[in-house]
């Protein structure tokens, strides 16, 4: 079956075009983009795309799935239908679980069950050490030869610096990226929320921005020494954005990503008692928040990830202090992006479809991220005018735990197309 796309505004970061057009797909790829394509066969699927972005199919570089072993959070299958809802077509899932995915056996198992259940691509990350416990180093080698994408320790940062030296000499000779989660275990100590106002006011341990600032000048200092191609998930700080910039000017194989809730919220935005304003990092200071999004508008910061983080609803009704680190981002993402970085001038359409979608695909080497003849029809589609209000019931995921519920957001999918196929279609 072919499926002709018309009328949409197609904005692809490929070929940096961004022009109203058409495309045709058959076959699971991309085989016409014209102004107007005339198609009268009977056998033809048809969207009006008229006043929608048509964008290359979102990628999610930090999702957590929860599969093996935490399936009351979230499976391989509702994450991917997560996925689809919000406009990604292909998601990477961190190997936090439990058992950790630190070697072929457990990578494998995710790869074939993702096959047989996800309704997007997942492509699967390899932990740094053995059960993420910053010992000895995982199978990282068999990993990445049996598809592994990336490694990263996300959840904690391997604090042995010449264990990580080793795993990213390692990454650098297989051409891999290492994702980098960076928190100093002895300073974050049992802290909860940002260090300062809010910390204060609620009585509960703070995380300082040192926290993240002191592994993100280490990590970088690794990644000079290494050639590593280092990428650094969900940052929060102003000086993460200054040490980025500064490493790109001096040649350092650095990216970095920036989550919506990141980007959205400040410390001051956190309501006493309800546990979804809480994750790691935690939400920061006004200042942060324009750092970051001043680094994304200026192309300092490369990539929008979720950090997908399903909860338990009995694990987030525990206090602050007890609650799990996490929030869950696929089916808002989007909407974020729009609603705060477009709508304000900070990202134009074209920004946002290479931090969503071209970026990330070149971080990871994935042939993907642009709408070019030829290429895989991952396609996204997206009203950037209608509104909506997040009713976290209408939630393909599991996991309900999000600041943004009953918020209205602005930016809706239209439908999700993987490989051609249609796997998401707004009513
Ligand atoms: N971000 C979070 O708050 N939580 C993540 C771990 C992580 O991304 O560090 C999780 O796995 O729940
Ligand atoms: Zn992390
Ligand atoms: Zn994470």
């Amino acid at each position: 079956m072919k499926l002709l796309i018309k009328n949409g505004r197609v904005i692809d970061p490929g070929c940096k075009q961004d022009e109203v057009m058409d495309l045709l797909v058959e076959n699971g790829r991309i085989v016409k983009k014209e102004t107007q394509i005339k198609e009268c066969e009977k056998e033809l699927n048809v969207i009006d795309a008229k006043g929608c972005f048509v964008m290359p199919g979102f990628i999610d570089l930090h999702v957590h799935l929860r599969e093996p072993g935490l399936e009351h959070k979230e499976t391989i299958a509702t994450g991917a239908r997560a996925a689809a809802r919000g406009g990604f077509t292909t998601i990477c899932a961190m190997p936090n679980t439990k058992p950790v995915i630190d070697n072929v056996d457990r990578l494998r198992f995710v790869l074939n069950k993702s096959e047989q259940v996800a309704a997007v691509h997942v492509c699967q990350v390899g932990a740094v050490t053995v059960s993420q416990m910053g010992e000895e180093l995982a199978d990282i080698e068999g990993m990445v030869k049996a598809g592994a994408v990336a490694i990263s320790e996300d959840g904690k940062s391997v604090m042995n610096v010449r264990l990580y030296e080793e795993a990213m000499s390692l990454a650098q000779t297989l051409d891999i990226p290492v994702l980098a989660h960076c928190e100093d275990k002895n300073l974050v100590g049992a802290g909860v929320l940002n260090k300062g106002k809010k910390s204060e006011e609620l009585r509960v341990d703070g995380i300082s921005n040192l926290v993240e600032d002191i592994i993100v000048a280490r990590d970088i200092m690794l990644a000079k020494e290494t050639k590593v191609k280092l990428h650094l998930c969900h940052c929060s700080t102003k000086d993460s954005v200054l040490m980025v910039e500064e490493a790109k000017k001096k040649g350092i194989l650095v990216t970095a990503e920036v989550c919506p809730h990141h980007f959205s919220l400040t410390e001051d935005d956190i309501v006493e008692g309800d546990t979804n304003y809480k994750m790691n990092p935690p939400l920061r200071t006004k200042e942060d928040v324009e750092a970051l999004k001043l680094g994304l508008k200026n192309n300092i910061m490369d990539v929008i990830a979720t950090d997908h983080a399903p909860h338990h609803k009995s694990e987030k009704a525990l206090s602050m202090k007890d609650a799990p680190f996490g929030i869950v981002g696929l089916e808002t993402a989007a909407a974020l992006t729009i609603t705060e970085l477009v709508e304000k001038g900070y990202l134009t359409p074209m920004q946002m479809a290479e931090k969503l979608s071209f970026n990330p695909a070149k971080v990871i080497g994935l042939d993907k991220g642009t709408l070019e003849v030829g290429k895989t029809a991952d396609i996204t589609i997206l009203n950037p005018d209608r509104e909506w209000t997040v009713d976290t019931e209408e939630f393909a995921s599991l996991g309900k735990n999000t600041p943004f519920a009953g918020k209205k957001l602005r930016g809706q999918i239209m439908a999700t197309i993987v490989d051609g196929e249609v796997v998401y279609r707004h009513k």
